[in-house]
């Protein structure tokens, strides 16, 4: 069976769209009373490993009726600078989230940075206070790769509770989130890393295997449970046999496919729901802004309905 006619395989486009579509009803509405949603994107130096997100974010924010600004900086600014500059978007009132692209200058420290943007404008969910919240279940915004992973594999229909889950990579952005998600949802959640003793051990007792770690086709057949969900993170650039680039993911998708019941392909698997999911976020950071400013100042007639 080719590729693309294998009803095996769990594509994001389809979800990303119900998403997005639901985001675009939120947003018109809350323009119209007022608050027009507003994101702004920060890339620090050489952009290359991140420009295929930034275009999405852009194109879908359009679609979502959402407004979207990128800020570039010279890869020698200096961290005091950038602090400066997310204090300041920190503190204006038509800036609703506020994303920093990754990977950053290694001069520059990226945990400082993720704590400098307000947790109310935190549309990545990698603020300290972000991720206390999703240890403490609440799930409402999590970090988007990890929340779009999440997404996947619910549409499998499995049920998640006392589900046997396997997460290769115990990345913070990745990894961890996805663990502590799947933990609220009752699944048994093993985590494995560059010190797992047997990473296939692990792997072959998974109902839902998730991998991100960056290395191709490190995830084989013979590591998957029959019947499983595999859910590959993995982005890697790589020349292939016609000798162009192309992107690959982390699992062998040609054997795994005929073991596993549900693959994710890459591209066009996690990829797109985590543009969403960035989407929603910043609606959920704008309700929360707006549940602030109405306790704060007092509400005008028009939201006291709500
Ligand atoms: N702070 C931060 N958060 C991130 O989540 C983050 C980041 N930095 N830096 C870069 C990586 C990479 N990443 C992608 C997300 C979606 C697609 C995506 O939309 N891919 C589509 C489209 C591919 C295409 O158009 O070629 C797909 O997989 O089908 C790609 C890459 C998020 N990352």
């Amino acid at each position: 069976m080719s590729l693309s006619d294998d009803s095996r395989y769990l594509r994001g486009g389809p979800v990303a769209q119900r998403i997005i579509a639901s985001v675009r009803e939120d947003a018109a509405i809350a323009t119209a009373e007022g608050f027009p949603a507003k994101l702004i994107s920060i890339t620090v130096g050489d952009t290359a490993a991140v420009d295929v997100y930034v275009r999405n974010q852009r194109a879908k924010a359009a679609l979502a009726g959402i407004g979207f600004e990128e800020r570039r900086f010279p890869a020698d600014i200096t961290a005091g600078e950038l602090e400066a500059a997310i204090h300041g978007l920190n503190a204006d009132p038509r800036v609703t989230g506020i994303i920093i692209q990754r990977p950053v200058p290694v001069h520059i420290p990226i945990k400082t940075l993720q704590a400098a943007v307000h947790p109310l404008k935190d549309v990545e969910g990698m603020h300290p206070a972000s991720i206390g919240n999703i240890v403490y279940n609440q799930l409402d915004l999590a970090p988007c790769t990890a929340a779009a992973s999440v997404e996947l594999l619910k549409e499998t229909g499995l049920d998640l509770k006392g589900l046997e889950v396997v997460i290769v990579g115990h990345s913070e952005i990745v990894g961890k989130p996805i663990a502590f998600l799947l933990m609220s949802e009752g699944a048994t959640v093993t985590v494995c890393h560059h010190m797992t003793r047997s990473v296939a051990a692990h792997a072959r007792r998974a109902d839902a295997l998730f991998v991100a770690v960056g290395k191709p086709r490190l995830i084989k057949a013979d590591m998957v449970k029959p019947g499983a969900a595999v859910i590959d993170i993995g982005i890697n650039a790589e020349i292939g046999p016609d000798g162009e680039s192309r992107i690959v993911g982390d699992v062998d998708a040609e054997s795994v496919k005929d073991v596993a019941s549900w693959i994710t392909p890459v591209p066009g698997g996690v990829g797109p729901i985590t543009v969403a999911i960035l989407l929603r976020n910043t609606m959920v950071a704008l309700s929360r802004q707006r549940a602030r400013y109405q306790a704060t100042y007092g509400a005008p007639d028009k939201l006291a309905a709500e």
